[in-house]
């Protein structure tokens, strides 16, 4: 059975989901020649609002430019396709997918006889990414075989979709070995991130969060740490190795689909006590609650749908 997505800012146009279709010489269905974007919409006591969305589009605009996508629309046109889809189909939160392709005019390797991209945003209701399971417990994490990709194999920077394909072979490998979730390590053998989230730790009260190296610049990583200084916490950057991460009192993972994840074991190896850790769910809670419109301190994150 297909999802469900509903209503869909298609070119410019809120379509029914049937109509928004493409050709299968779609250009980016041969290649991965897309650029994406994950972003939540939570409910708040004033309505439903999309968190850090001018990050968001900021951030979808620059992945277009590293891949040389022209976009037919201004960033403030997609962030009104944005509100409106959450708006349209009466969603009171939802995970909202903008995506940017190269179509159908040419199936050379070359993509940009295929500009303008074409571009559509859709939503979803999407409840905790890893299951509730792994957040009560924490999410059971396994080094993946596959490596992310060096800096100058993929634009790690960027949300490619054929980046994804990294993350999902570590993704499959993780679910068949009985795990949660997937760690890569960078060519080095440094930790470097999830298949879809930043990873951070704690070594006594002290937070260390990962560089940005060659991973994605999350925005959740971004506000966890502006949240976790807020809360007293001292966070440092640094490099990691996994056998580093398997001494840590509490590791997690953010991104904007996970959220704030506690992760339990790592390589089977328990992490510190094997449950959620304290200071991870503290976090969680403060991250949830400014999500949510319960902390007047991030208001600035919020973009009302219903103003
Ligand atoms: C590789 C990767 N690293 C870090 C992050 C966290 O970034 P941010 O969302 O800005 O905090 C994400 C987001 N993964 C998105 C897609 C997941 C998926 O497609 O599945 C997401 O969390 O929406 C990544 O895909």
């Amino acid at each position: 059975s297909k999802m469900k997505t509903g209503l869909i800012w298609f070119n410019g146009h809120i379509v029914p989901q049937e109509e928004a279709k493409v050709s299968v010489l779609t250009h980016a269905l041969h290649y991965g020649t897309s650029v994406f974007e994950g972003i939540r919409a939570y409910e708040t006591p004033k309505g439903p609002a999309v968190f850090r969305l001018k990050e968001h589009v900021e951030r979808f605009f620059h992945s277009a430019k590293v891949m040389m996508f022209e976009l037919p629309f201004t960033p403030e046109q997609v962030s009104e396709g944005i509100l409106s889809v959450v708006r349209e189909n009466s969603y009171k939160s939802c995970y909202i997918r903008p995506l940017a392709w190269m179509g159908a005019t040419s199936l050379g390797v070359n993509p940009l006889p295929n500009n303008p991209a074409e571009v559509m945003v859709a939503a979803w209701e999407w409840g905790t990414y890893l299951g509730d399971e792994a957040v009560r417990k924490g999410a059971r994490l396994i080094t993946s075989s596959w490596a992310r990709f060096p800096a100058n194999v993929m634009p790690g920077k960027a949300k490619v979709g054929g980046n994804y394909v990294n993350s999902a072979l570590a993704r499959i490998e993780a679910h068949q070995a009985g795990a949660d979730e997937a760690l890569l390590l960078d060519k080095e053998g440094f930790v470097a991130e999830g298949s879809g989230e930043n990873l951070f730790f704690f070594k006594g009260s002290t937070l260390y969060v990962l560089e940005h190296s060659v991973n994605l610049m999350g925005i959740t990583r971004d506000s966890v740490i502006t949240i976790a200084r807020d809360l007293g916490y001292e966070v440092r950057e640094c490099r990691a190795t996994r056998d580093q991460l398997y001494m840590a009192d509490e590791v997690f993972m953010v991104g904007t689909a996970a959220e704030v994840t506690p992760v339990s074991s790592l390589d089977h190896r328990a992490i510190g006590s094997g449950q959620a850790g304290e200071h991870t769910m503290r976090l969680r809670k403060a991250y949830l609650e400014a999500v949510q419109g319960h902390n007047p301190k991030y208001g600035p994150w919020l973009t009302y749908v219903n103003p």
